[in-house]
């Protein structure tokens, strides 16, 4: 079976011409459905980059890059949504919409699956923010919870479609220790439970164990390190 992610020679540029800078030199990664795989390295080593490239945030330039069995590189924008309505995101700011309640938030990313309806939504909304522990709190606007609490939404809301992919951008840079640790076993658990596939970008050395695989950037070049 392919791998949910298939990376071969991928290289990554920004600007043109004189300003033209290589980021990615000559990728390579297989990631398999269900695998939790963190990925380290200094800051601006390429790791959002690969990230955003591999969510269809940007368009691949050369090499291969291929999700869910679909080729990236060259993708149209169409194609690109596509992508991205399919995966589930989890960024360090949580960018929920502070003037929607948690339940709104969460159910909002259901609202582009058209083939549930509203009480479906509803009912699988609430049910997800239950698991995260977060029951007592369907109604509160999301200004009005804590880091913590607003990082669990986030990830309801990442989760509640059922995604293959899940992508983190540093998940628990905002958080305490504690908050962070609870955040990203939570993370583990709901994707263990559906059989998703997370990629963690962090800096966070104290959640490197959750990882199936660890990889590192160094200079826009993966090493894997286990
Ligand atoms: N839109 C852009 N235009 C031009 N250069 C960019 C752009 N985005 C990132 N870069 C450059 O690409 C390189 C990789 O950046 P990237 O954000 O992927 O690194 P990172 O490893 O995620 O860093 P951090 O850990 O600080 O988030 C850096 O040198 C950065 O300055």
């Amino acid at each position: 079976m392919e791998p949910v992610v298939l990376i071969k020679h991928l290289n990554h540029y920004f600007g043109s011409g004189q300003l033209r800078k290589q980021v990615l030199f000559d990728i390579n990664l297989e990631i398999n459905a269900g695998e939790i795989i963190i990925m380290t390295g200094p800051s601006g080593s390429g790791k959002t980059t690969l990230l955003t490239l591999i969510g269809g945030l940007r368009s691949a330039i050369s090499g291969t890059l291929r999700v869910l069995g679909h080729e990236l590189r060259d993708a149209s924008p169409k194609q690109l949504t596509q992508v991205r309505r399919s995966n589930g995101y989890i960024f360090q700011a949580h960018n929920l919409h502070g003037s929607l309640t948690a339940l709104q938030n969460v159910k909002m990313s259901l609202e582009v699956h058209k083939n549930l309806s509203v009480s479906q939504m509803q009912t699988r909304s609430q049910e997800i923010l239950e698991t995260v522990g977060l029951g007592s709190r369907l109604n509160y606007y999301s200004n009005d919870l804590s880091g913590g609490q607003k990082q669990r939404v986030a990830i309801a809301r990442a989760l509640v479609s059922h995604p293959k992919i899940v992508l983190a951008d540093e998940p628990t840079a905002a958080l305490d220790s504690k908050s962070g640790r609870d955040v990203v076993s939570l993370m583990q658990k709901l994707a263990k439970e559906q059989g998703c596939t997370i990629l963690l970008v962090t800096h966070d050395n104290r959640i490197l164990d959750i990882a199936d695989r660890i990889v590192d950037m160094q200079d826009g070049n993966l090493v894997t390190t286990s």
